[in-house]
């Protein structure tokens, strides 16, 4: 199982150190355009090999994308993240020419790779992948719903003061600000719903929290996060690589499902050897269905910045 990432900076790096951990991959490709600076990441990363006890070979190349032949798996994590006060929409001008570039080379040289897109903004990122590379829909997988619902669930286990191994959640919809979705509804500690332990109150502070869970840690770092992001990152190359067929709400393009068309954005699906095995349509009721319509909206008018 050969594994790239584009983009050796905080999140491509921390990405590629969790996927060795986990020693599934026997080789990850880390690629950057600054002269060295993969390189010297993966060669960091392999020095903590005999420490961290995995046999995953991690090499690095400044923007040769010869050395990333045959991927199974790529991810895209190049591009600029954004500092405190800024909205991942702003990055939008940067980020879409490169993320663009990026994609056709790495399919010219791994033409059945999957891909998994996790520049901002995400949503139409991924779209913009679509758009650009007429792959198949179930090879492009935009990761935001499976870092913004670990995020839910360290909220909730906070506000109930309970272990985080208790609390099953998920957040839907847009990975921006605004437009997230948190089902709290649906959240659980151990079976029992959230609402037996939390008021309304302290129920919509977790949603609020996790909404800006990305913005509160830019003000913090000065810059986005990336433990958190990796770590997400790696667990759906993971589901893929292993063929796991786990649920993760990503980023995909919609025909019909959630009365959604011709979008890319958060809702459940099987993650496998195939990329997306399924799309999950969950009932939600008329307050969620039209919170996904407004997050949906967000994005449409994102996506309506792009030049294609
Ligand atoms: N989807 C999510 O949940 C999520 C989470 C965290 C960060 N992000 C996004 O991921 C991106 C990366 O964040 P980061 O913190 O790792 O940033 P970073 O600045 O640490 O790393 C980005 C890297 O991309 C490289 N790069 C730029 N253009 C390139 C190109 N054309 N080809 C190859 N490499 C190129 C840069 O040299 C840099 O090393 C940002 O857009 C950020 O907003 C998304
Ligand atoms: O917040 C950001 O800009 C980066 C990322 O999308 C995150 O949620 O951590």
């Amino acid at each position: 199982m050969k594994v790239t990432v584009v983009g050796a900076g905080a999140v491509g790096a921390s990405c590629a150190e969790y996927i060795a951990i986990k020693d599934f991959a026997s080789e990850v490709v880390l690629l950057d355009i600054k002269e060295g600076y993969a390189e010297g990441k993966a060669m960091d990363l392999m020095q903590t090999a005999s420490l961290n006890s995995f046999d995953t070979k991690i090499t690095g190349t400044t923007n040769d994308y010869s050395k990333t032949a045959n991927s199974d798996i790529a991810v895209i994590t190049s591009g600029i993240p954004r500092k405190p006060g800024m909205t991942r929409e702003e990055l939008i001008g940067i980020n879409a020419g490169i993320v663009k570039e990026v994609a056709t080379n790495l399919l010219k040289h791994s033409p059945d790779a999957i891909i998994i897109v996790v520049s901002n903004p995400m949503d139409t990122m991924t779209y913009l992948v679509h758009k650009a590379t007429d792959l198949p829909k179930n090879r492009i997988i935009g990761m935001g719903g499976a870092l913004d619902s670990a995020r839910f669930k360290y909220r909730l286990a906070e506000a109930m003061e309970a272990p985080i191994s208790d609390i099953d959640g998920m957040v839907i919809g847009g990975h921006s600000d605004t437009g997230m979705v948190p089902l709290i509804r649906h959240a659980t500690r151990n079976s029992v719903k959230v609402s037996e332990f939390l008021s309304d109150d302290r129920m919509q502070e977790v949603v609020e929290a996790t909404k800006v869970g990305g913005a509160t840690l830019t003000k913090l770092l000065g810059t986005s996060a990336w433990y958190a992001p990796g770590a997400a990152v790696s667990a759906l190359v993971q589901a893929i690589a292993c063929d796991q067929k786990k649920m993760f709400p990503c980023s995909v393009l919609l025909a019909g499902e959630y009365g959604l068309d011709d979008i890319c954005i958060g809702v459940p699906v099987i993650l496998g050897r195939n990329g997306i095995e399924q799309i999950v349509e969950i009932e939600l009721n008329d307050k969620e269905k039209a919170k996904m319509q407004e997050s949906a909206a967000g994005v449409s008018k994102t996506n309506g910045l792009l030049d294609v």
